[in-house]
């Protein structure tokens, strides 16, 4: 059963469309991660589906109610913690007067554990709180009558790493206990620890609906291999390689930076390569086919060094929020990295099973 089930909505701002025919559902027991940059409607929709506001059309049910019936929503919101971003709250209250206030409504069977787990000084008043006591105290106001359904607007948004850990463990706790999560962030990987699948908004559009272990899957490894041979890229014919990068460099590999992190002892093949002006080729790329493929293709290869890693997921992530530029590497890392005469050749091979849109580069971070 769906927990949460949207349908074609569209909330208009005046002018502004800040959802545009939303359709998504989040299972019973499920944790869904709702990611978009800022400004991608996140917010409208969670306000939409808690009843602050109406949609301009389409529909949403949550548990069952129906969110355009104000009665059936007030008993779905008893089993609900809801989560606002940038929680406000009475500043001249204390936590314990704030927490109290909303124990009188929904109950608070589980405040004292979650008081120790979040650590919120409870006795002083809230002007005094920080930005992440404040957070924490949202987060212990959310969870502390039990709900079935956690709806949260950046949860993790000003805690610590520490405290985020914590989050993400509890919230691992629950959804084993059953509960069902809808969360948003900037960061897909931030919840991608602890989501089961993701949907990505983009001007007020769903652009993808997917398993966390889909779009890893999807994503691939990242390959780097460094090889005895002056390699061309017209000469790598793998399938499954994207955002191929070469680097040629004539000679030189002892100074290179790679060359002391694969082994090259004293006396080796390589040192001995660099002795007699042997050229050396880096490749860098996506992966998505099988091992035994690549095994079987560097085979033809005398293979100096090899790092394969999963592809940083953030890069997946900027080809959908943005399309302004096409899937060419700049292979920035790369050029440059070595000494010697340097030549990088970097393409996208066109048959990237990503959508069409931005490559972040190796390893960068959104
Ligand atoms: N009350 C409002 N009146 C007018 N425009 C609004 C209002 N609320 C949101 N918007 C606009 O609607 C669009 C979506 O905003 P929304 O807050 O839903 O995005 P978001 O994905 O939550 O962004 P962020 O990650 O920055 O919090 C934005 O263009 C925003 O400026």
């Amino acid at each position: 059963m769906s927990a949460i089930s949207i349908a074609g909505l569209t909330k208009d701002y005046g002018d502004v469309r800040a959802n545009d025919d939303v359709t998504l559902d989040v299972e019973s027991g499920e944790v869904f991660g709702y990611l978009g940059p800022n400004g991608a409607g996140k917010t409208t929709t969670i306000r939409t589906i808690m009843g602050f506001q109406s949609p301009t059309s389409g529909t949403a049910t949550v548990l069952g109610a129906d969110v355009d019936d104000e009665g059936a929503l007030v008993d779905a919101r008893e089993r609900i913690g809801y989560l606002p971003a940038n929680p406000a709250f009475d500043d001249e209250a204390t936590g314990r007067e704030v927490l109290d206030l909303h124990a009188s409504v929904k109950g608070d069977s589980r405040r004292e554990e979650l008081l120790e787990l979040f650590e919120v000084p409870v006795d002083r008043e809230i002007r005094g709180y920080s930005t992440g006591q404040r957070q924490k105290l949202g987060l212990v106001q959310a969870f502390m009558h039990d709900p079935d359904l956690l709806v949260m607007d950046e949860p993790t948004a000003g805690l610590d790493p520490l405290v985020q850990r914590t989050f993400n463990d509890f919230v691992r706790q629950e959804k084993a206990a059953g509960k069902t999560f809808f969360l948003s962030s900037h960061v897909l990987s931030e919840v991608r620890r602890v989501c089961d699948r993701i949907g990505i908004i983009r001007d007020g559009r769903i652009v993808e609906v997917a398993s966390v272990a889909d779009v890893l899957q999807r994503a691939g490894k990242y390959v780097r291999v460094r090889v005895a041979a002056d390699v061309a890229r017209e000469d790598v014919s793998l399938d499954g390689v994207h955002e191929l990068t070469v680097q040629s460099v004539d000679g030189g590999y002892a100074d290179l930076p790679m060359a002391t992190a694969g082994g090259a002892g004293e006396g080796s093949d390589e040192r001995d390569a660099d002795a007699t002006g042997t050229a050396f080729a880096e490749l860098t790329f996506t992966y998505t086919g099988s091992f035994d493929a690549l095994v079987d293709y560097l085979d033809g290869f005398h293979v100096l060094e090899l790092d394969v890693e999963e592809a940083p997921l953030e890069r997946v992530f900027m080809r959908f929020y943005d399309d302004e530029t096409v899937g060419v590497d700049t292979g920035a890392d790369v050029a440059g990295a070595g000494t010697g005469d340097a030549r990088t050749e970097s393409t996208d091979r066109g048959d990237d099973p990503m959508p069409a849109g931005a490559d972040a580069g190796h390893g960068g971070d959104a």
